[in-house]
This record gives structure tokens, sequence and C-alpha cells, in this order.
């Protein structure tokens, strides 16, 4: 692997991809592409995120550009439908452009919201689809007892789990003790993906069941390794990346000896614009493949000038830390 600085910043492509709709506070999902040896890596670390985190994201890419991929055990991969902080009446709408799921991933906790909000949100997933999976995510936006209450408020809803209720192991830990009775299990995304030990939350009996995801976690032999090493079901999903980056995430699904949950790699149908033919559900699932931008759509959707600086900044800033 050649990881000179300037041959990256000259391997690199940046693109700006309109989203659907609003998700985690992004309208347009900015992501460089590299290509290398074996194909295309993407790296696309959020925009607020420092470089010691944002070169673990590009260890990534570049393992994924440059080397083969792990050998698959399945060729496609069961995903969930992801839906934004929306209100009730959009929920339809959004739920209409993921093909065949039977999973959906509900986003709860949005700031600026109440716990109101997800009720409607949730209950209007449940009214429209009564046999789906329904699993929500709070992205550590409740304390212990506000997470307790909000469990309790939409367990009547049947959830399959809860992900990030709160931000720390301890506070997972605590709200794991006093919901046990609800049998819901309690799975840990940030706790794994923005954690300094990975494994903490596994080792604490924190979690019932990890989300892991590709970049964040160095690539995908680091996130096999992790997976395998904390002993837990593991949910892959993705960072709201574009087809490249969910191809990855599709090498990780499709390479874990077991893959007892839909993972969280439909985030395709959110992008209004991607860089090849989009890797969006089909019959509730997506291909393992390997993704090629095609030149006519890097172009179109290239970065500004200013933005595609900013990128070989952000590069330059996460090189050292390789
Ligand atoms: O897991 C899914 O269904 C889709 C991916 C997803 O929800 C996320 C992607 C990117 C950033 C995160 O805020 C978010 C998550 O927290 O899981
Ligand atoms: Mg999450």
């Amino acid at each position: 692997m050649d990881l000179a600085l300037e041959r990256l910043a000259d391997r690199m492509h940046v693109v700006s991809l309109p989203l659907v709709t609003r998700f985690r506070g992004v309208e347009v999902r900015e992501v460089a592409l590299f290509s290398g040896e074996a194909g295309w890596g993407e790296w696309s670390p959020f925009l607020e995120y420092p470089p010691e985190e944002a070169a673990r994201w590009l260890r990534a890419a570049l393992e994924d550009a440059d080397l083969e991929r792990p050998a698959a055990v399945r060729d496609r991969i069961p995903v969930n439908a992801t839906l934004p902080a929306v209100g009730p009446d959009a929920v339809a709408g959004v739920l209409a452009r993921y093909d065949g799921c039977r999973t959906v991933k509900v986003k709860v906790a949005e700031r600026g919201q109440t716990l109101d909000d997800d009720v409607a949100r949730v209950a209007e997933v449940r009214a429209l689809l009564p046999d789906a999976r329904i699993r929500v995510d709070a992205n550590g936006g409740w304390n212990i007892d506000e997470a307790e209450h909000a469990v309790r408020a939409l367990e009547r809803f049947d959830l399959e789990y809860v992900e990030q209720p709160c931000a720390t192991v301890p506070e997972l830990a605590e709200l794991r003790m006093r919901v046990h009775r609800l049998a819901i299990p309690i799975a840990a995304d940030e706790s794994v993906r923005k954690a300094e030990d990975p494994l903490l939350v596994a080792r604490a009996g924190a979690a019932d069941v990890l989300v892991v995801k590709a970049q964040p976690l160095g690539g995908v032999r680091s996130a096999l390794a992790i997976v395998a090493e904390a002993g837990l079901p593991a949910v892959v999903s993705s960072a709201l990346d574009s087809s490249v980056g969910l191809s990855m995430g599709a090498a990780l699904a499709g390479a874990m000896p077991s893959l007892p949950y839909d993972c969280g790699l439909g985030t395709g149908a959110l992008l209004a614009a991607d860089v090849a033919e989009p890797l969006v559900p089909v019959a509730g699932s997506i291909p393992v493949v390997r993704v090629t931008p095609t030149p006519e759509l890097l172009a179109t959707h290239q970065a500004s000038p200013e933005r595609t600086a900013a990128w070989r900044a952000r590069l330059a800033a996460a090189h050292p830390h390789l």
C-alpha cells in the first residue's frame, strides 16, 4: 500500500451527494473516494470528526481500495429500512423507498423533539407494517431515567432492540438491568465505533447486540476481529455512505460467520444521487459486490473546489494518525 500523502491526495475524488430527507442534521453527504489496486474505497467521516478518528475511517478506505476483501459466506445481505426522525405524515413516503424490507430502524431522541414525537413515529410504522421488526436508535440521546421511561412507552410496539439509548457504557449497563424484565435487547453503536476500546461494552455486559460499521472500526478485517472477540451477535450498519462504502459494509456482513439481524445497509435509499448504479434494497436485500463509480457520476457530483480543498486538508490532518 502506498501511503504517501501526495499520492493519496492524487487518488482522492470528493463528491457531494444530496439526501432525499435530512438525516442526523445532514442534507448533503460529502464523501471522498479512492481508487486502488483492488477497487474503490470510501472515506467519509462526518465533517465534525477529528483527525484521529477520521484516520481510522481512512485506514478502512485504503484497505478496501488496495486489498482483496475477505471471502464471503453469503451473497446477499438482508437490510432494514432506516427512518430518520420525520413526522408521522412523512413515514409512509420514506418507507416506500425501501423495497421489501421487513425490518425498520426508527430514529428517536432527536434534539428538539419529544418522546411524544418518537411514539407517534413508531406508532405510524407499526400501523403501516403490522408484521415488521422495529428497532429504535437514540444515538445516546437519553439519560438513564429518560431511556427507561422511553423504553416503557415504546414497549407496546414490540421492539426488536433499542440502539444506544444512553451515551456511556455504565449507563447502558444500568439501563439494561432496569429493563431486564421487558426482554428488549440493548444494542451498542457509538459505544463500539467511537470508543477507545470497542470491546469494553461487551466485557462490561452492557449490551446484548453490537452495531458494527466498517469505516469507523478501521476496515472489514478489523471489524471482523472485534466481533469475533466480543462474542455478541452483531448488526452491520452503514455510515450513510455512498454505494462504494455500502459495498464495503456488505463485504463485512458477507464475511460474518453468523448474521442474525437485518443490517443497516439500506441507506442508499436516502441518497438522491450516487456515484454508481445505487446499491439499494431489492426485495429486502443488497448484493455482496464491489461497486465502481462511473466517471460521469463522479464528474456530475464532484464537490466544489473549496470543498475539495477542505477534504485535502482533512486528509493531511488525518494522515499522521494512519
Ligand atoms: O443502521 C441503520 O439503519 C443505518 C445507518 C444509521 O442509522 C447511521 C448512519 C450514520 C450515522 C449514524 O448517525 C447512524 C447510526 O447511529 O446508526
Ligand atoms: Mg446508531
